[in-house]
């Protein structure tokens, strides 16, 4: 079954369609996924510095996952598009969205007034079977089509993850774990090797595809699996 659609043009529409069935809401995660390791862990969110009195580990749960008890008190699971419009009222930051996966929700994002959009479906962490966000990315660009920059997170690792990004219409990535990585195993300095690393890779890459300056990387400079299954066709 899967040679017979990937030898049709109905592969991405059927991927796509069976994605749609998993795809979380955009909206700032109104409740925390189940995150079972944290559960069987009975994870608590450590006392950070700056963050005292936010972030707080006093939450009356004697099983499962703290975090999630936490999240359970503080998150408003009734967040909508319409309080979209109260954060812009209330402040003159530019207000992003988080976890667009769709060219849908990335249009709605851009109807509300978004100052920009991050593909990003939390780092894998909040629903399994989410697609991966490189794999949508271009998807949202074109449903965006440059009315608001369109970022992207998740696996980016190397500094290919970042040209690959940027050839299919990113303005810019954002990491998470691999910074965390960094701090865990050599504090400040550990965070700056993992910028160097990933900023090294990445104009090497750009070296090697010829491309002297970011403006030179275009849609030409990657092939995905949707390229492949139309040049089969
Ligand atoms: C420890 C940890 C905590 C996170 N907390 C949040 C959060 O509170 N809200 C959110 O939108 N994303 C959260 N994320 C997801 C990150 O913002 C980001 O989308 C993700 O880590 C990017 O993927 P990467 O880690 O593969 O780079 C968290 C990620 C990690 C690793």
């Amino acid at each position: 079954m899967y040679y017979d659609l990937k030898s049709t043009q109905f592969y991405p529409t059927y991927l796509r369609a069976l994605w749609r069935t998993l795809l979380p809401d955009a909206m700032l995660a109104p409740r925390l996924g189940r995150r079972e390791a944290d559960i069987k862990n009975r994870m608590v969110a450590p006392q950070l510095k700056n963050f005292e009195g936010i972030l707080s580990t006093d939450v009356k749960h004697d099983e499962g996952s703290k975090v999630e008890a936490f999240v359970k008190e503080t998150f408003d699971a009734s967040l909508c598009w319409e309080d979209i419009e109260w954060l812009k009222s209330i402040t003159n930051l530019p207000i992003l969205i988080k976890g667009v996966l769709t060219h849908e929700v990335a249009r709605k994002a851009v109807e509300v007034g978004v100052a920009g959009i991050v593909v990003s479906n939390h780092g894998g962490r909040q629903l399994d079977y989410t697609p991966t966000t490189i794999s949508v990315l271009e998807e949202v660009v074109d449903a965006v089509g440059r009315k608001v920059p369109v970022l992207l997170d998740g696996g980016v690792r190397r500094g290919t993850d970042v040209f690959k990004a940027l050839a299919l219409g990113a303005q810019a990535v954002l990491v998470g774990r691999p910074v965390i990585y960094g701090l865990a195993a050599n504090g400040e300095r550990g965070v700056r090797r993992i910028t160097e690393m990933l900023k090294d890779k990445f104009e090497l890459t750009m070296a090697l595809c010829g491309c002297p300056v970011v403006m030179d990387i275009t849609r030409s400079h990657v092939r995905t699996e949707c390229d492949k299954l139309h040049s089969m066709l």
